[in-house]
């Protein structure tokens, strides 16, 4: 892709670096013209969508090499090993071919069972049984091992009737006479059935949304979210599946594919490709819209059985879903050819692509008005994206075109106006997708380790496109979050929301976390756009003191900053001339003059001043401060090392700790500095075996927290003293904010 991209001309180069949405034709069209005269391009269109080509095909060798590499192990013992060769031999293995007489894939899925039973994953052995039978519905054997396994799991009942069908479907006497020994052991012991559902993908959580929500034109962030009504804390307020979703690819061989949760032992495949894995044949077909495993002729032995043992074979050989569930969703069914595209093109393009033939399947989409950026609705920021990114997407654009060609060339024809409509839906994705997230434990089983600790990370697993929770904006102090299950997103409020108010979202930066300036760099460079939200737009507190320092008088708790954070700040002070609050309105004079005359009322006195004391004016040397800082954080930052390598030494912690004691002279009690080096000792001193020490460093880190929120909601004006301008100001644009969350 890179020999793609550094081939095109520099003067093309430099027009799609000038291009807007509207100028897109023309660069796309000469784009165009020079890819097609290009045998680099036709060469790597080839290779991408030439199912020859593609690694990601089915190769009935190598999976029964693996198949054979799977039965040493499970002869010597090591089941391990077995399941993990007939793992890898199902995912390669080609649903159409035949191994001696049964199908090659049924025979994977018995061998796996049979380990999985050795290993004790009883409900996975019996859930690869039920998909070794809905390809071959008279393998005796497969019956057999289902009685095992639903033995092992109390299933007396089932594992009876599996027994009758194995004792009916087995040709060999030898054969005939086991099962019947099994038979009369079970029939001896039997006790009561109970019922065992397979499939795991399961979304539903049916409490009703409690708030009726309307989307808003604001001043500052486009459309918006708000409420009709006061929304207590903790409602949910909205709830969607996603217009489309694709997994990112580390999370390939660890999550399912289609609802994006932990994969079981007994994951399944795709048909017709190796790169998918899915935790269920329900998510698999979800994902293919396809039932291939479905056997058309009925089976012989199904004549001499009676009624209700074939009612019981057909439950558990037919598919458990139904047409219409399959519905529109089939995501993956257009890239599973074993071509490689859909392996190589980054997330979002591949994701493009989806949203592009979800479309075109449900809209009977003629080509005639391809507004594919309408598809969606939603916002986009092409002219503020970077040359580089501007460059990429008309590149990947054109290849997606050139992927998607093989179903649908009468759909989307190959010109310059679809490659910029696909242009346009790439940016709006880059704006608009989000990232569905999962708990990720250090352990699986939850729980805690020998030192009392457990790590707990959340891992980004997925990308997806909501249309609605899409016009959410973000905050930096959200008042809702989102969560997810499989792919359904959830938002909740997080405290009281009053009606009329935005209810807004955190992209990722929050207060407490990083300050206003990084939190806006981090959004910028993510998204593109400066945060208006109502932490960053004021002068904000938290801000304020995340980054301070002492003032050099013992007896004062005032706040010093140094330059960087006062020139930021005295900037936003200087745009508050036209208080943020008016700002949408000022195009009615009577307001405008009541802006103006507030803000003649900023004077000089408003600015913050670098190194002195906002309550006091006590002038604290920053330079000389910060050096010393310096020097004590080095000891934290040894700390952290020892910790990433789990060798904690004493002296390394009680340089540490006299080291916090230096940074609690010079910063400020809420500096996050502070709270970053107490949590580092705690940490630390777990590993050493220290608990009660290391609770007591935890609770510091706590207390700056608890303390923060306490002075903050108590006195406001503790950091600038009574007659500072700040305090009690009756400005909107000045308040004092709502209490930050340090972490
Ligand atoms: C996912 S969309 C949200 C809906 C969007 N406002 C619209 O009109 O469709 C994200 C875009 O909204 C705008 N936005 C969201 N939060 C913002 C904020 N805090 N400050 C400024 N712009 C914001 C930015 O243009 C951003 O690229």
């Amino acid at each position: 892709m890179e020999k793609l991209k550094s081939a095109i001309p520099e003067t093309l180069k430099r027009d799609i670096s000038d291009s807007t949405p509207n100028s897109l034709h023309s660069t796309c069209s000469s784009l165009l013209d020079f890819y097609q005269n290009l045998p680099l391009f036709h060469q790597l269109v080839r290779d991408l969508t030439d199912p020859e080509m593609g690694l990601c095909g089915k190769n009935k060798e190598a999976a029964l090499e693996a198949k054979a590499n799977g039965n040493a192990c499970f002869s010597n013992g090591d089941f391990s090993n077995a399941l993990r060769f007939y793992s890898q031999a199902l995912h390669i293995a080609p649903t159409d071919v035949d191994d001696g007489e049964k199908n090659l894939v049924a025979t994977l899925y018995l061998n796996r069972a049979s380990s999985l039973h050795k290993l004790g994953f009883s409900l996975e052995s019996s859930r690869d049984c039920s998909r070794a039978l809905k390809i071959s519905p008279a393998y005796a054997k497969a019956w057999f091992r289902r009685a095992k396994a639903n033995a092992s799991l109390g299933n007396h009942d089932d594992a009876i009737n599996d027994l009758k069908i194995s004792l009916e479907t087995e040709t060999s006497l030898s054969g005939k006479r086991q099962i019947q020994r099994e038979l009369n052991i079970i029939l001896d012991h039997s006790g009561k059935r109970s019922s065992m559902p397979e499939e795991s993908y399961d979304n539903t959580q049916d409490e009703p949304l409690q708030v009726e929500l309307q989307c808003a034109f604001t001043p500052t962030k486009g459309r918006g979210m708000t409420s009709y009504t006061d929304v207590p804390q903790a409602s949910l307020i909205h709830k969607e599946d996603p217009y489309a979703a694709i997994i990112l690819k580390h999370c390939r061989e660890t999550h399912c594919h289609f609802c994006f949760n932990g994969l079981p032992v007994d994951a399944v495949s795709c048909i017709s490709c190796s790169i998918p894995f899915y935790c269920s044949t329900k998510c698999q077909m979800l994902a293919e819209g396809c039932g291939s495993f479905e056997h058309k002729k009925q089976p012989e032995f199904l004549r001499n059985i009676t009624d209700d043992l074939e009612d019981y074979v057909r439950n558990v050989t037919s598919l458990s879903i139904t047409s219409s569930e399959l519905g529109y969703d089939a995501e993956h069914k257009h890239e599973c050819q074993g071509v490689l595209w859909p392996a190589v093109l980054p997330s979002d393009v591949v994701l493009a692509g989806r949203v592009l033939v979800k479309h075109i399947q449900q809209q009977s989409y003629d080509g005639a008005h391809p507004k594919i950026h309408a598809i969606l609705d939603l916002c986009q920021n092409y002219e503020k994206l970077s040359n580089e990114s501007k460059l990429e997407l008309h590149v990947y654009a054109v290849i997606l075109l050139c992927c998607l060609q093989k179903f649908y060339a009468s759909k989307l024809p190959f010109n310059s106006v679809i490659i910029s409509e696909i242009i346009m839906l790439l940016s709006q994705i880059r704006v608009n997708s989000m990232a569905i997230v999962r708990m990720k434990y250090s352990d699986a089983n939850q729980t805690l380790d020998s030192q009392g600790t457990m790590s707990v990370e959340q891992v980004r697993v997925a990308q997806a496109v909501y249309s609605g929770g899409s016009l959410f904006n973000h905050s930096c102090q959200p008042n809702v979050h989102t969560f997810f299950l499989s792919r359904t997103l959830f938002i909740q409020t997080t405290e009281y929301v009053t009606a009329g108010s935005q209810l807004e979202l955190s992209y990722g930066p929050q207060v407490g976390q990083l300050n206003c300036f990084e939190r806006r760099q981090l959004l910028e460079d993510r998204y593109s756009f400066i945060c208006q939200c109502r932490s960053c737009a004021q002068v904000n507190l938290s801000d304020l003191v995340i980054n301070a320092y002492r003032c050099v008088k013992p007896t004062c708790s005032g706040v010093v900053l140094d330059s960087s954070i006062t020139k930021y700040e005295n900037e936003k002070i200087r745009l508050l001339k036209v208080p943020n609050s008016l700002q949408g309105y000022m195009h009615d004079e009577d307001i405008s003059t009541v802006a103006s005359h507030l803000c003649e009322e900023i004077d000089d006195s408003s600015r913050l001043e670098a190194g002195h004391c906002l309550s006091c004016g006590s002038y604290r040397d920053i330079q000389a401060t910060q050096k010393t800082i310096s020097e004590a954080e080095s000891y934290i930052g040894r700390l952290q090392d020892t910790i990433a390598g789990s060798e904690v030494s004493n002296n390394t912690v009680r340089d540490a700790i006299k080291s916090i004691d230096i940074l609690k002279t010079f910063l400020h009690p809420f500096n996050k500095k502070v709270a970053e080096a107490e949590d580092n000792i705690a940490q630390a001193l777990c590993l050493a075996g220290d608990f009660q020490a290391a609770m007591d460093h935890c609770q510091a880190s706590i207390e700056v927290t608890f303390e923060f929120k306490h002075q903050f909601q108590s006195k406001t004006c503790f950091l600038f003293g009574f007659s500072h301008p700040f305090c009690g100001f009756g400005m909107p644009g000045l308040k004092p904010t709502p209490i930050p969350d340090l972490q």
